[in-house]
């Protein structure tokens, strides 16, 4: 039940700041409802991560956000307009998934030539570096490149797009960790020289958590965590010992998750700032208290997968 979860939302940025906005979308497919009451805005030049258990809702933000659909209800707005068919809008963003065609008689080299006549900010020369670095071969016709080549090509145009809303759903489904690792690495350079908007969807949380600075999660189509990735990586902690001196430890603040295994209990637990409550009694017992990290903190604050319950609905102050 999502009605349990305590919404984590960071202070109201301004609207200069601003450059996408959700307010009170829903999006419903049949009877599905894939979006309820969602709203959030889209800081200027921050990378944000849209973290999410799968069938969450993340494609369909990004597909409101980048005009490939159209909600329901609620307004979406991207740089102040509405995105859909929105030709003004649509020049300065990129949308790259993982799902993305081309037509497959093109060669690599083709593609990017399509791509510097259609995209604005196209900066033709590091998408040559990026094709370099990803060992793309440019004559290969785009049917005959592997899994991982394609998303290494639709890397390539989300980051030489260099558009000011770039927004990436799962780009790194085939590549293998060194070129995920080159993406991430290429992603944080650029952005430094060249700053933009940057949404990136992604399961894996503890690769990317460097990378972002506000996160957003969705769970069942809700938004439940709204919050910079500093303040959340110091929302947390886990602490493990015997049972007593944890359950001790834990009326200091609300218990997202436990486990016990024997006289041993691990529990995650959400602290009210940036310091840590006074530990020394669980010290003194044994016990030991390390920050949550930020794939910790996701997977406590999303739903269970088929009971209905959440971690954060069963929040206690035991
Ligand atoms: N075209 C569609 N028709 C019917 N239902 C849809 C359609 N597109 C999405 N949905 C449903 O809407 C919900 C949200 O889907 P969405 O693709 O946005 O999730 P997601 O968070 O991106 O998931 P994943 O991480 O698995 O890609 C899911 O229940 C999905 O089945």
């Amino acid at each position: 039940m999502t009605s349990g979860l305590t919404k984590i939302t960071a202070p109201p940025a301004t609207d200069t700041d601003v450059v996408a906005s959700m307010r009170g979308i829903t999006k419903t497919y049949g009877d599905v409802d894939a979006l309820s009451d969602v709203t959030f805005h889209i800081e200027r030049n921050k990378i944000h991560g849209l973290l999410g258990r799968n069938g969450a809702g993340k494609t369909t933000i990004m597909s409101i956000l980048t005009g490939q659909a159209i909600q329901t209800d609620g307004e979406a707005t991207v740089f102040g307009e509405s995105p859909f068919e929105n030709a003004n809008v649509l020049r300065d963003v990129c949308f790259v998934k993982e799902s993305q065609t081309y037509p497959d008689d093109l060669c690599v080299g083709h593609v990017l030539t399509a791509a510097s006549h259609l995209i604005e900010h196209w900066d033709a020369a590091f998408a040559e570096q990026l094709l370099d670095d990803f060992e793309l071969p440019r004559r290969r016709r785009v049917k005959k490149l592997s899994r991982g080549m394609r998303s290494a090509l639709g890397v390539t145009i989300g980051l030489a797009s260099r558009a000011p809303l770039t927004l990436f759903d799962e780009p790194y489904l085939g590549l293998d960790a060194v070129a995920r690792q080159l993406f991430y690495d290429r992603l944080l350079a650029d952005y430094a020289e060249h700053p933009r908007t940057v949404v990136l969807s992604t399961h894996l949380i503890d690769e990317v958590a460097n990378l972002l600075e506000h996160v957003l999660v969705v769970d069942r189509g809700r938004i439940v965590v709204d919050d910079d990735a500093d303040t959340l990586r110091q929302s947390a902690v886990v602490v493990t010992g015997p049972t007593a001196a944890v359950e001790g430890f834990a009326a200091n603040g609300a218990v997202l998750h436990r486990e016990t295994l024997g006289t041993t209990t691990r529990a995650t637990i959400r602290t009210a700032g940036p310091d840590v409550p006074d530990h020394s009694r669980l010290v003194a017992a044994g016990g030991t208290v390390e920050p949550a990290s930020l794939q910790e903190f996701v997977i406590r604050t999303t739903s269970l997968p088929h009971d209905g319950t959440s971690h954060t609905s069963q929040e206690s102050k035991s």
